[in-house]
């Protein structure tokens, strides 16, 4: 399963040379956009994460905008189909000025539980970043999900923090994918 799904990630997402938020480049960065406007394989993904969130249980899947967002909507939407129904949320990186305010929107009970997702973890910094601003609203982080996990840091970060990392794929997972179907 895994290795299916690295290769199909691997296919559907080539590396490319990209610049981390620090201004680090990376040559293998990951476009996990790729992966979320792949309808096939958005689905199975969703499907997959849904499966492992639904075994913690959360009372929201969310993620920062945008590529954690938009895995949100879909890992929710997928829960239906593995006995959920889990709402989704954006957590904004700020408070919206207009319209409907606030980091998480409304209809969220105090002391919520949240099930975290993005596409790539790398140093954990977006997942620590969102798992605070929901701490500091008085809400719980029960773990954080993602498609891929860069091995740089990021588990032992929100280990720290008292948050589980669990990831579909690694990055040499997708490598080693990518490798075996150019040999
Ligand atoms: O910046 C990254 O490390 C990164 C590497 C990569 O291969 N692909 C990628 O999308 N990213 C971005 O990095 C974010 C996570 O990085 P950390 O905050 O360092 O964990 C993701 O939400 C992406 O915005």
């Amino acid at each position: 399963m895994t290795l299916e799904l690295a290769a199909l990630v691997a296919d559907a997402s080539p590396f490319v040379t990209g610049e981390r938020s620090d201004g680090t480049v990376l040559p293998d960065y990951f476009d996990g956009h790729r992966v979320l406007g792949n309808p096939a394989l958005l689905t199975r993904v969703a499907d997959a994460l849904a499966r492992r969130v639904q075994q913690v249980g959360a009372d929201f899947v969310a993620g920062e905008a945008t590529a954690g967002s938009s895995l949100a909507v879909a890992v929710s939407l997928a829960s239906l189909r593995h006995g959920g129904g889990t709402p989704s949320r954006i957590v904004r990186r700020e408070s919206k000025p207009y319209g409907v305010t606030g980091i998480l929107g409304t209809g969220v009970p105090p002391g919520s539980s949240f099930a975290l997702v993005d596409d790539v973890a790398g140093t954990g910094a977006s997942l620590e970043r969102s798992t605070r601003r929901l701490r500091r609203m008085g809400h719980r982080v029960v773990g954080a999900w993602v498609i891929v996990d860069r091995h740089a840091g990021a588990a032992e970060r929100l280990a720290r923090l008292g948050v589980p990392l669990s990831a579909l794929l690694t990055l040499d997972q997708i490598k080693s994918a990518r490798t075996a179907s150019t040999a």
